[in-house]
């Protein structure tokens, strides 16, 4: 089922790389976003490095990722963004392997308005989110009241932080 174009919300996106001209490849797919009808995009972080997350934990062996995050405004519903975001991965050669595998592009829909979705295909918000430095950051960045599932982004963040000093 497609969702149907709705009044506009707002999303945030996650963006990802750790193959080829990543930043190039990040400037290039926030430009794609722009290019989708009925998108917007209201403010693109800076990119940021960081350590490649495996299933292992953090594994300095892998390339580096560029991660950063765009804040968007949308009348699409949150499946027919889906759509979007993959089309765009693909369209940057992205090849589907192991899950957590090294990538040229990951576009992650991090919330979507209120929206709540707990299918195979969109979990909804994400449900990695709160615990990726690497997406709270530059989140937070562009939207320094931003929430995440009633908690503050900031605070999340500041939580992570400080449990990652402890280890
Ligand atoms: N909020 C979401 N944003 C993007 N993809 C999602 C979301 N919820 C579920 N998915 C599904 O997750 C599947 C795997 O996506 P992908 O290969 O990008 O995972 P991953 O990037 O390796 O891991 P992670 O989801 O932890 O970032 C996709 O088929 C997609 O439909
Ligand atoms: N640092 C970092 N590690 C990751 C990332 C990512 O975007 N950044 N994405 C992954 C799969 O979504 C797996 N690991």
């Amino acid at each position: 089922m497609r969702d149907e174009d709705g009044a506009p919300v707002r999303a945030v996106v996650a963006l990802g790389a750790n193959l080829g001209d990543r930043e190039a490849t990040l400037r290039a797919a926030i430009g794609d976003l722009a290019g989708v009808a009925g998108v917007s995009i209201l403010a693109a972080s800076v990119p940021i490095a960081s350590v490649a997350v495996t299933l292992d934990g953090l594994d300095e062996s892998k390339p580096e990722y560029l991660n950063g995050v765009a804040l968007l405004e949308t009348t699409l519903g949150a499946e027919a963004l889906l759509d979007e975001l993959n089309r765009i991965e693909d369209a940057h050669g992205r090849v589907r392997e192991e899950r957590w595998g090294d990538r040229t592009l990951d576009l992650d829909l991090i919330v979507h308005g209120d929206t709540v979705s707990d299918t195979e295909r969109l979990i909804l918000p994400h449900p990695r989110a709160a615990e990726r430095t690497f997406v709270l950051e530059p989140w937070l960045e562009v939207d320094p009241e931003a929430t995440l599932a009633g908690a503050r982004v900031a605070d999340l963040l500041a939580a992570l932080r400080s449990s990652e000093a402890r280890r």
